[in-house]
């Protein structure tokens, strides 16, 4: 079973969360796009879906899945993404594809996170991923020192800007024994819009895809 197989399996187990009619969230990579083109196949019952980035939102529009506003939806029923290292306890780092922000917004706005994985994201201490830190552009370099101070190290994504025109430092050498802390410290800094530490509010339901079936951890 490969990777994308496994992605796959995930996607479609994350199926039976989808609620009978209304609106609810998509995230953004390809395990979420694994899950939008299966939600094209039952879109008839669903009123519409948030997209948590452009590229999302354009996935949904070529399908045929109405693109709700946020501000229009209230709140969702669920939302469903993948990311890039997961834990036991359901603390997540997200933002490998830059999308974080959007994402951390449509989850909180959202009953119920349904992340969907495959296996080889599991981990027992999150950090070996480098962490997304969504910043300001005039901020950046402040925010880097800052970042450095507390012992990781910032790299700028090259050319690369987020849809809300920012700009991303990947942060390594981490080893996150404690999310909820470093989330919340990183999010006191000046300058910073979100990191992709999903702790204070991870996920709900974590489906990985294995090679024996999907694993629900909740
Ligand atoms: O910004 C991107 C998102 O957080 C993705 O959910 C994450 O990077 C996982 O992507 P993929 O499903 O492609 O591994």
């Amino acid at each position: 079973m490969t990777q994308d197989d496994m992605k796959k399996a995930a996607a479609e187990a994350a199926l039976e969360f989808v609620p009978k009619s209304g609106i609810i969230g998509v995230g953004t990579g390809s395990t979420a796009n694994y899950f939008i083109d299966l939600l094209a196949t039952i879109k008839g019952r669903l009123d519409g879906a948030v997209a948590s980035s452009v590229a999302t939102a354009e996935r949904l529009k070529r399908h045929g899945i109405p693109v709700v506003d946020l501000n229009e939806a209230g709140t969702l029923a669920v939302y469903v993404d993948g990311a890039d290292e997961a834990t036991v306890h359901r603390a997540l780092i997200k933002g490998g594809g830059g999308a974080l922000t959007r994402e951390k917004i449509v989850a909180a706005a959202s009953r119920s996170f349904v992340c969907i994985a495959d296996e080889g994201k599991l981990v027992e201490v999150l950090g070996r991923f480098p962490l997304p830190v969504e910043v300001i552009p005039m901020a950046r370099s402040l925010v880097a020192r800052e970042i450095t101070a507390l012992g990781g190290e910032p790299v700028l994504r090259q050319g690369f800007t987020t849809d809300n025109g920012n700009v991303i430092l990947d942060v390594h050498g981490l080893k996150i024994l404690d999310p909820v802390a470093l989330e919340e410290r990183l999010n006191q800094m000046v300058g910073v819009v979100t990191n992709g530490l999903f702790a204070r509010r991870g996920a709900d339901v974590l489906l990985l895809g294995t090679a024996n079936g999907v694993r629900r951890l909740s």
